[in-house]
């Protein structure tokens, strides 16, 4: 195994972030930690990086214990935080060499592991870092996190706050990063990343909805969705909020997702309720369901 957590648990004081928390991750996987912030995505990293104690559990990376072994986990994983990780008035090229020098190595030695990304970013290598574009300044932190050859990647939201091309290119880049045999854990509150893991733990409030592959967290979704459309949406929204049948409604896009709390659901009766609520342009249609989907409903 990779990475094994075992009834892991941190408190800050009366916030409890991480409680009893369990999973594995198998050599080569590239695992999803999904939830929204406070979820309690970035305690789990420090304690797996080994920067800060569990008071509960145990936890090990590359068969090293994450108290005992420490030593040994910061040599073979590569952490990519999700804020602060580069030093701004460094520039691109000195943050690169800087990180190297830590881990005892050169730009050159690892060269091959880094080189796809940091082609599109050595243009601007005397660049600080500072200075960096959101998308540039997560491939320079990448190759940071990457310059020892670590077996395994902790990325703690790295597409946060980065334009969509460049979540898609970073995306793209982790792929073959797996196919490499490096083992990537990375976390992030976009659902549709989601489903570009091989598996996914749903986290919320501290603790583990549902851990499974993409495609079947959404095949448990227990409801037929209906995509809802109307000219006029905070109107609709109102209206459904209003009807007794609903059992779950939420803004999708230009949709509502709408779920009934019957099992016999007749669209037409929804239909003519929301026209005789003023509602005009009404569409519905029966959708799949997504890990959103699914995510709000294990959150309910
Ligand atoms: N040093 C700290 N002291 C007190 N509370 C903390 C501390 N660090 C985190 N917390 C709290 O612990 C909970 C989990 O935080 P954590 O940062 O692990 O979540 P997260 O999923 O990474 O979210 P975010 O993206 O906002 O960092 C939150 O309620 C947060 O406010």
């Amino acid at each position: 195994m990779s990475i094994n957590l075992e009834h892991i648990s941190k408190s800050y004081g009366k916030v409890e972030a991480v409680k009893n928390i369990s999973f594995k991750v198998n050599p080569g996987e590239l695992f999803g930690l999904i939830g929204p912030d406070g979820a309690g995505k970035t305690t789990l990293f420090r304690i797996l990086t080994t920067l800060l104690i569990a008071d509960e559990g145990k936890a090990n990376v590359t068969g090293f214990d994450v108290v005992k072994d420490y030593k040994n986990i910061r040599k073979s994983v590569g952490y990519m935080p999700g804020k602060f990780s580069l030093y701004q008035d460094l520039t691109v090229e000195e943050n690169l060499t800087f990180f190297a020098t830590i881990f005892g190595t050169t730009i050159e030695e690892n060269y091959e592991l880094i080189k796809e990304i940091y082609v599109q970013i050595e243009p601007f290598k005397k660049r600080r870092a500072g200075k960096l574009s959101g998308g540039m300044k997560q491939k320079l932190a990448l190759c940071c996190a990457l310059i020892h050859k670590p077996k395994v990647l902790f990325l703690d939201e790295p597409t946060t706050g980065v334009d969509p091309v460049s979540r898609k290119e970073f995306w793209e880049m982790l792929k073959r990063l797996q196919q490499k045999g490096i083992t990537i854990l990375v976390s992030t509150p976009y659902m549709d990343e989601a489903a570009l893991c091989d598996r996914i733990a749903l986290i919320q409030d501290g603790e583990i909805l549902e851990i499974d592959t993409p495609a079947n967290i959404v095949k448990h979704f227990p409801k037929t969705i209906y995509n809802i459309g109307s000219k006029d949406m905070y109107e609709l929204l109102q209206k459904l909020k209003e009807f007794e049948h609903t059992y779950s409604m939420y803004p999708f896009g230009e949709f509502v997702h709408y779920t009934d709390k019957r099992d016999n659901f007749n669209p037409t009766e929804l239909r003519q309720y929301l026209e005789k609520n003023g509602l005009q342009n009404i569409t519905i249609e029966k959708t799949k369901a997504t890990i959103e989907d699914t995510f709000m409903e294990l959150a309910k």
